[in-house]
This record gives structure tokens, sequence and C-alpha cells, in this order.
């Protein structure tokens, strides 16, 4: 067999609807943004990937693709090395939300690498018959639990943030416990999910912690998760996590940084876990020197890919972290992707998180990724084992062309429908 060739790369940018989250930051935007990466072969065979499509990440997308002809799909090293060389000048390093850490050139280069080395292994995959699973290892669990990913919302976006005829969805509010059990008990009914993850840092964590109680005395079996996206000071987070002890399965990046992590952990016997302070390989010595965490929720998004995010799985083994997994709003090359790396991940044990049951829109051909019990078969064909659909596509380019918004911005979201809103981080 020869090995296939990048003959063209293609990055299509698209926007799907997106309803009203609330969040630390603010709240969602009627529209997120993605990337679909097609990387074509001289073998006729095209891999597929997919990244944020905001601008500084299309940007640095676009300046890396022509370095890419003639790279073979099996050269991961070479990949990389061609990214970096591209990105040496005029790299893009504004980070796609505070909600995800820091951003930086580190980062930034690992996140154009990640999306393309998706898109090499579908092709890896496509070309040899293999699942991207059986080329990254093996996989040790055929069905991937999710957990469901609760938040506070309003039933729809504030007027004058959509255009005429942008459809509602179905879900209603949710801005208390009773909102939140609700959303919840349709969740697990439709998905059959177990663990169920609260996105706090909206409300005082005192209204955040009722949520829970509620959630556990509704759900009594299932573990929970708080993640208030660090808006809590160190103080408000060493009141507040004892209260929470034996209800959470974790607490999530409840306030900012490796420092104030370990002051928080040296105050509750609650697992620590983060996708804030601990973001990139630069961050782990820190972050084990201060025993700030001991849950860190991998994303191959921006750790670098699927090679970069078994890496980390290695490095959270030695010191005796737990793994998770995050996610953001995404669609389906994207889910394939976590399925077929948390299926050949031992040690990542947690239940990942998805943004799925919010997004009514996607690039891929309905039938691949089936939900059975809170968790997602591995796809049976080769490589990713998602096909694009190439009318979505084109449709949600479209849309993408018409809505306008070319950059995450949950704050400027946040201000339509309340004009004298400000960012304070953290608010609690
Ligand atoms: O676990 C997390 O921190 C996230 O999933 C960050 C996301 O950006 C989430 O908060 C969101 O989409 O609002
Ligand atoms: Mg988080």
């Amino acid at each position: 067999m020869s090995s296939p060739k990048v003959t063209d790369v293609v990055v299509t940018p698209v926007a799907v609807m997106d309803p009203p989250l609330l969040n630390a930051s603010g709240v969602h935007q009627p529209y997120q943004l993605r990337a679909v990466i097609e990387l074509h072969t001289d073998a006729g065979i095209t891999g597929l990937g997919e990244a944020y499509g905001d601008d500084p990440t299309l940007a640095n997308l676009r300046a890396a693709a022509p370095f890419l002809l003639g790279l073979d799909v099996f050269d991961l090293n070479a990949l990389t090395r061609r990214v970096e060389g591209a990105l040496v000048d005029g790299i893009r390093t504004e980070g796609l939300t505070e909600l995800i850490g820091v951003s930086s050139r580190e980062k930034s280069v690992a996140q154009t690498v990640a999306a393309f080395e998706v898109a090499c292994y579908d092709a890896q995959g496509k070309a040899t018959g293999l699942r991207v699973c059986d080329l990254l290892g093996g996989a040790v669990r055929e069905a991937v639990p999710y957990s469901a990913y609760l938040f506070y919302r309003w039933a729809a976006h504030p007027e004058g943030a959509v255009p005429t005829g942008y459809p509602v969805d179905d879900w209603g509010g949710a801005l208390e416990p009773g909102g939140i059990v609700a959303q919840a008990r349709r969740m697990v009914a439709a998905y059959g999910f177990r663990s169920l993850k609260l996105k706090g840092g909206v409300f005082p964590p005192e209204a955040e912690a009722e949520a829970i109680a509620a959630l556990r005395e509704a759900f009594p079996d299932h573990p929970l998760r708080l993640d208030p996206n660090a808006n809590w000071s160190v103080a408000t987070a060493v009141r507040v996590a004892p209260r929470l002890e034996g209800l959470l399965e974790y607490l999530e990046d409840p306030t900012p940084g490796n420092p104030g992590m370990a002051q928080v952990a040296r105050a509750t016997s609650l697992p620590l876990a983060t996708n804030m302070s601990v973001t990139s390989f630069a961050e782990i010595p820190e972050a084990a020197a201060l025993g700030s965490v001991s849950v860190v929720l991998s994303d191959h998004h921006y750790w670098g890919g699927l090679r970069a995010s078994q890496r980390l799985a290695g490095i959270c083994e030695t010191f005796g972290w737990g793994m998770s997994m995050h996610s953001n709003t995404h669609l389906g090359i994207s889910l394939a992707a976590m399925t077929h790396l948390a299926a050949a991940t031992p040690s990542l044990g947690y239940a990942c998180d998805t943004h799925s049951p919010w997004q009514r829109e996607d690039v891929v051909q309905p039938g691949a990724l089936v939900w059975s019990q809170g968790s997602l078969a591995v796809p049976a064909a080769p490589g990713l084992g998602v096909e694009l659909d190439r009318g979505a596509l084109a449709r949600l380019h479209r849309q993408y062309l018409d809505c306008g918004v070319r950059r995450r911005d949950d704050h400027a979201a946040m201000l339509l429908a309340d004009p004298s809103w400000t960012r304070q981080a953290p608010r609690f």
C-alpha cells in the first residue's frame, strides 16, 4: 500500500444555531461557528476534521493549509513540523473563549495541528480499512459514556439578537432548581445519561448549590458535577466547596489559576477538575507542584490532537490524576473524533462532556453516531466512521456567510439583553 498524499486542503466555515445557554462569560450567541476540514489525497480518499470557526482559528488553518500539500497522511510528525513552520510569522493567538483557559502561541499551534491531525487519521483509516480507535491503539470500550450538560438558559434569545424567523427550540427556560431538574429529566429520558454536569458560575454559589441538591434528590444515583468556570473567588470557593462534599463526583474550575485552585483543594475533600488552569503541557508542572487539580479534562481540539491527548493521559496517570473530556459546541466530526479517542484511552474513566443535545444542525449524515444508555457506540466504518452531508455543509456555510458572527462573544450577546451587564472575573 502506498500512503495517500495530500493534494488539496479545503476549510469551510459553518454557523449552527445555538440556544441561549448562560455561563460565566455571558450567554451563547444565536450561532456558533465551526470549520470543516477536508484533506483530499491522491488516493481518492478524503480525510475529515473539525475545528472552531472563529476568525483567528480560520486564519491559522488557512495559513497552514498550503504547507500540507504533498504530506503523507501517516506522517504526523511531518504534519506538526509543517504547521509549526507555517505559523512562524503572523500566527493568531487570540483564544476562542476565556472559558477554556489562557491563550498562547503554543495553544494556537496545537489547535491547528489538531484539526489537521484528525483529518489525517480519518484518511489513514479509510486507506487501511481500520477505525481511528484501532489506529490509536485499539478500543478498550466499544461504547463511550457521555454526561448530560445542563445549563441555566433562557427560553429564547433576546429580541434583536436573531433574524426574523429564527426558530426557538422547545426546551424552555431554566433559571432555578426546578427548571434544571426538568431539563435533566428530559435529557436523561432522551439519551440515558448517567453523569449530570451543571454549568455554573451564573448565579450566586448558594443558588447553584441548591440546584445540585435538587438534582441529587431527583437523581439519587447519578454522579453530579458543577462547573462555575472560575467565577468564584478563592474565599468563596473555600466556603462553598465543603458544602458540596458528598454531592459531587468532582467540582470543576471553582476558581482561576493553579495557585487559587491549590488553596481550594486544601480546603475540601472534593476532587477538583479543570479545563481552565491546565490546558497545555506547559501548565502541568505548576499544577503538579501545587497539587491544584486531581482530574484533567482533555480536549483534543486544543491539546494538539489525538496523539497529544494520549500523551496527556500518560502524564495524568503518572500524577494519579483522573481524566475526563471537555466539550465546546461541536458537530458530528468532532463527536466522532472524541468518541474514538475516549474508546482508545484506558484511563479516561469519567463520562465525557458533549454539547450534542443542544445542537439542531449537523454536517454529517445521520445514522453513524447512535445513542444508547448515555453512551455512543464507536462508529464501525473505517476512519472516523462519519460522512459529510454535502447539502447540509452548503446550507450551514451559507448560514455562516449570512449570520455576520465571526467570533465567539458571550459577553456581547449578554449585553444585548442587559446593557448594564459587566463581566467581573471572578463575579462571586
Ligand atoms: O467545561 C467548560 O468549561 C466548557 O464547556 C466551556 C464552554 O465554553 C461552556 O461553558 C459553554 O459553551 O458555555
Ligand atoms: Mg469546564
